[in-house]
């Protein structure tokens, strides 16, 4: 019997569901996942980078797919973590009981999820969340973390409830999950416990799959069933649209409230709206190829060693030459490339996916727009919008950010147009630029916006041009054009634009002859105190940005901005 078959037992929108585990490495997330699927325990450890797994159910004649996103302790992975926080329907989050950091992270990791979903204009609601307490089964001297403690914080929390466990001795699993799909009102059934374990192939599945895709009142059984897809894979970016889009409908009839007489006509507003929302091109990035199978029932994070093309709507296109290791990295939001959440956080998939890609070396860094690197920050993400909104948002610019002045591969900024601000601080972070000659200006322009540069944007212009350099272009927020940006070192070659691709090849040619260990430990020990000083107040900095741009008179100032940005236009 073939597995995907599992597959053609399609549940309705309304009754898939993700579940996102998160928690800090070595706490057992693997291990509670592995115990409520296939009730295993392995003692031996492996780093999770991203397991996905399905199980499907046939509970009183109506099927149901529960997909579970074990995530990765570890956050080398920013970007994945914050689209599984958007794409999750309920989460566990897990901490090991004899270590008190793992508790707090689960703590900060409610809070980042309920941000997360308030920065998306169409989910709002805190998603129902257990807290594991893990390896309950280790002596008490070894305890760290007081059952008391946990649950009087659980106790002043919505939408979430505690118990601890033990992966190990198969201790409180079931229990944590039939909690979780009580308080997310699922069908209990789901539990482990409370329903029949079959596997593909299994007459009883395939007497359901067939009494409810064709005959529904024919001699299905009537038991509780569940099976676990052995080779579940993300699914298509299609599909979750589709999926997604019919959830969100969901959603937005029952705030709607049936009263409303003609329920579709009321509902359009709200379908566009949901259409150009970030949640749902979050989702787009989201399976973009971010996972592929890797067969078995585990799908661990593979990355494709040829291509990375996105999708057309793709605001980030990455095109991989195995042959020579270098991928060419295109922004791709027309007219002028603004950096939006969504392209942030596509750049930094993108850019993490290279990171982990052996054989990638080096990455131009590029514009699929003519007369465009980058326009910098999307203005309209700063004006008006809301305190949780400018956090992610600049959350996505940090993360971004690091990936590429952290980045261990070769990186080279073909700058074939205008390059102002963040579209700067992009060019700057890579190790080489070569700029178009011509009208084109690059420069820190934030003063004449009436902003200030954050000091990471202020550190890397230091260590580009020097201090004295530094301190005349960001106070007057000076553009240069190429020619000038050459002599202050801000740009390390000009030539026509045509030949500004051919230039770096050329130019990659002499850096990918450097042993890539030499030259990584020389690149990360020159940019280390940089990337730390941002690493160790991200919080810090996400919310004095958030406070500073709303405030009036910043704003007043931004919304002149874009006034002037308009009438230069007409
Ligand atoms: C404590 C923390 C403090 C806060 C720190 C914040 C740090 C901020 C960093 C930034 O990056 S702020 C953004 C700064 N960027 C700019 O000032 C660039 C402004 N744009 C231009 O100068 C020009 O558009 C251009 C890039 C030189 C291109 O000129 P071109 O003639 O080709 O196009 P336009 O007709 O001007 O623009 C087309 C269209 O795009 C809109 N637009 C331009 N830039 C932005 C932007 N950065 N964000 C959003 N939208 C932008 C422009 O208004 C036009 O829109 P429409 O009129 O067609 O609607």
């Amino acid at each position: 019997m073939s597995s995907h078959l599992v597959d053609e037992c399609a549940a309705p929108p309304k009754n898939c569901f993700r579940l996102v585990v998160l928690g800090t490495a070595r706490v057992g997330k693997t291990a509670i996942v592995s115990r409520f699927l296939f009730n295993q325990y392995d003692d031996q450890y492996t780093p999770t980078i991203e397991d996905f797994h399905r199980k499907m159910y046939r509970i009183r004649g109506e099927v149901y797919r529960l997909d579970i996103l074990d995530t990765s302790g570890v956050h080398p992975f920013p970007a994945m973590r914050r689209l599984s926080f958007l794409t999750g329907d309920l989460f566990i989050l897990v901490y090991s009981v004899d270590n008190y950091e793992s508790y707090m992270e689960v703590m900060r990791l409610r809070e980042q999820i309920l941000e997360s979903k308030a920065s998306c204009k169409t989910r709002t609601a805190a998603p129902p969340m257990i807290i594991a307490g893990n390896k309950a089964d280790r002596p008490e001297s070894e305890r760290e973390v007081l059952y008391d403690e946990v649950a009087k914080w659980v106790s002043t929390v919505k939408k979430c409830a505690f118990l601890e466990t033990s992966a190990k001795k198969n201790g409180n699993i079931n229990e944590l999950f039939q909690t979780l799909f009580e308080l997310a009102k699922l069908p209990p059934e789901m539990s482990p416990s409370l329903h029949r374990r079959v596997s593909i192939g299994d007459q009883a599945w395939e007497a359901a799959k067939k009494g409810i895709s064709f005959y529904p009142r024919g001699k299905q059984d009537d038991n509780p069933l569940g099976v676990v897809s052995p080779h579940a894979r993300r699914p298509s970016l299609r599909s979750d649209l589709i999926e997604a889009e019919a959830k969100a409908e969901q959603e937005q009839r029952r705030a709607e409230k049936p009263s409303i007489p003609k329920i579709s006509s009321a509902l359009s507003p709200y379908r566009s709206q949901y259409r150009s929302c970030t949640w749902m091109s979050l989702l787009r990035q989201a399976f973009q190829g971010l996972v592929r199978p890797a067969g078995g029932q585990v799908c661990r994070l593979q990355v494709q060693h040829r291509c990375y093309n996105a999708p057309a709507a793709g605001h980030v296109q990455v095109d991989m030459n195995s042959d020579t290791g270098v991928a060419t990295v295109r922004l791709n939001r027309p007219p002028v490339n603004s950096l939006n959440l969504d392209v942030l956080t596509e750049l930094s998939i993108a850019l993490e996916k290279l990171e982990t890609d052996r054989s990638c070396r080096a990455m131009v860094l590029a514009s699929a727009v003519p007369g465009i690197f980058s326009a910098g920050l999307d203005i309209m993400e700063m004006y008006k919008s809301t305190p949780e909104r400018c956090v992610a948002f600049w959350r996505a610019l940090q993360d971004a950010w690091l990936n590429l002045y952290g980045s261990r591969l070769i990186t080279m900024a073909a700058i074939e147009g205008h390059s102002p601000a963040g579209g700067c601080l992009l060019a700057m972070s890579c190790d080489y630029r070569v700029m178009a000659d011509g009208k084109f200006q690059i420069g820190l322009n934030e003063t004449r916006l009436g902003i200030v540069a954050p000091f990471w944007f202020t550190d890397v212009m230091l260590c580009t041009i020097g201090h004295r350099e530094t301190e005349k272009a960001l106070q007057l927020g000076a553009m240069y054009s190429a020619q000038q940006a050459l002599s202050i070192g801000l740009v390390d070659k000009v030539v026509p634009a045509d030949q500004v691709m051919s230039t770096v090849q050329t130019e990659l040619k002499s850096w990918l002859q450097i042993p890539d260990a030499a030259r990584v430990i020389t690149k990360t020990s020159m940019r280390k105190q940089v990337l730390d000083r941002l690493s160790s107040q991200k919080e810090k900095d996400a919310q004095f940005f958030a406070d500073f741009i709303l405030r009036e008179s910043v704003q007043k100032s931004l919304g002149a901005y874009i006034a002037s940005l308009q009438k230069r236009k007409s």
